[in-house]
């Protein structure tokens, strides 16, 4: 079966429709910082809003407990995606009950809805399917159909994303629909030389996704948190950086296979040591074998790969024909370690061929860094959904929707 799209569910005009988004934004003090989701979430509610449909937006903010949490409202959301579609957006104070219901109630065709997170009702997220079926059930109570455009929550098996598509005439939004064309190019018939690019500060969440990789591209540049397993897997001293210790035996493992099958695993020579995890802390960049011949020797963190090494991942980036990137190089945030994800993101713009960005960090980096997101091939709204999808694994979100891999 292949996924069910927006045209099999006829014509949409004054049928109340829920879409489930993934509007997880990164928010400080109540401000969003990047609304790239929300950006990402309008061409499939704007088609709905031309078409008559009275549109009913659902999503989660955060991970907070199965109860209200002021600090996980939607509410600014809310705001923003009036601002963005321009037009007033409804926002109502729960997403089931009467106050879900009033809202939905009064909406005319063409009028936008945004209920509040979803995940403060623990039904949501409850590993007991009946909890989750009977959440579900309220839910589709409030619609006719469900679109659901959340690639970043397509890995998840959670009320809204799987059990509420079985209990309502369901299809894919027009972002799951880019985002599974460009990752299946990314799968199926990638054009070579091939390279993937990985960092961020979830090794071993990461790591699965090397062995899938492994048989299928040309370089692998490893960056970020991980590489310190990599060096440590070496017999390099890496002072204070980063380690997943019980990972070293996975990633010797790795190190064999790609050396067998061809494959270029690059790691750092160099490294931005500091002498603590801020903005102000003394650095030093230093080569592999030396990462603690600092003042701050054996304390010494490693934030950020090192210039000879940005500048090698930047060659072979600009010299692939299909890259993805997922992780940043560095702890971006801080400026003193932010030269190395910044050589990646450059590269990858300067890429002729399929360059694509995914993750929510690495996402919000590029943007933070100042690239725009037309600078990129792909930038995917889905940090673990689109790694599960590229190790070749079952998304329920997507298999609720017809999807097969
Ligand atoms: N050497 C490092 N040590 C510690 N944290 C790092 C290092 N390099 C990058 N990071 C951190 O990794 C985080 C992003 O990691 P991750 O969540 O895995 O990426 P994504 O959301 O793109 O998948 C960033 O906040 C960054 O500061
Ligand atoms: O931010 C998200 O995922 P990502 O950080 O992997 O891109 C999604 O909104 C999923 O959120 P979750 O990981 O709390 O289920």
């Amino acid at each position: 079966m292949t996924l069910r799209t927006l045209d099999t569910l006829g014509p949409l005009a004054g049928r109340t429709v829920i879409v489930r988004c993934d509007l997880n934004v990164p928010l400080k003090d109540g401000v969003i910082t990047d609304d790239g989701r929300v950006r990402a979430s309008l061409p499939t509610l704007n088609r709905l809003i031309d078409g008559g449909a009275r549109v009913v937006v659902v999503s989660h903010l955060g991970r907070p407990d199965g109860a209200p949490d002021a600090r996980y409202s939607l509410a600014p959301v809310a705001q923003r995606l009036s601002e963005l579609l321009g037009k007033p957006v409804t926002f109502a104070s729960d997403t089931v009950g009467a106050a879900a219901q009033e809202a939905v109630a009064a909406l005319e065709d063409g009028d936008v809805a945004l209920l509040e997170n979803l995940r403060f009702n623990a039904g949501e997220t409850s590993k007991d399917v009946e909890v989750r079926s009977a959440f579900a059930a309220q839910l589709a109570e409030l619609g006719d159909a469900l679109v659901s455009d959340g690639f970043g929550v397509v890995h998840r098996e959670q009320a809204s994303v799987t059990d509420l598509a079985a209990l309502l005439p369901s299809a894919a939004g027009t972002l799951i629909e880019a985002e599974l064309d460009v990752l299946d190019r990314l799968t199926s018939s990638p054009e070579k030389p091939y390279t993937v690019v990985l960092g961020g500060s979830k090794v071993s969440d990461k790591l699965g996704v090397i062995d899938h990789l492994l048989p299928r591209v040309s370089t692998l540049l490893i960056g970020g948190g991980m590489l310190f397993t990599f060096l440590k897997a070496q017999g390099h001293a890496i002072g204070s950086s980063l380690l997943e210790e019980d990972q070293i035996p996975v990633v010797l493992e790795y190190l064999e296979r790609a050396k067998a099958l061809g494959v270029e695993i690059v790691l750092p020579t160099d490294v931005v040591m500091a002498s603590g995890f801020s903005a102000d802390a003394e650095t030093a960049v230093q080569p592999v074998d030396a990462l603690e011949d600092t003042s701050f020797g054996a304390k010494g963190l490693g934030l950020d790969i090192g210039p000879a090494t940005a500048a090698v991942f930047a060659e072979r980036i600009r010299s692939s024909k299909t890259v993805f990137w997922n992780g940043p190089a560095g702890v971006f945030e801080l400026a003193p370690f932010a030269a190395g994800t910044k050589a990646v993101a450059q590269a990858l713009t300067e890429v002729d061929g399929l360059a694509v960005v995914g993750g929510g960090d690495s996402a919000a980096a590029v943007r933070a860094l100042g690239f725009a997101d037309e600078a990129f091939g792909h930038i995917s709204t889905g940090g673990g959904a689109s790694l599960e999808f590229l190790e070749g694994k079952a998304l329920p979100g997507l298999e609720a929707l017809g999807w097969e891999a």
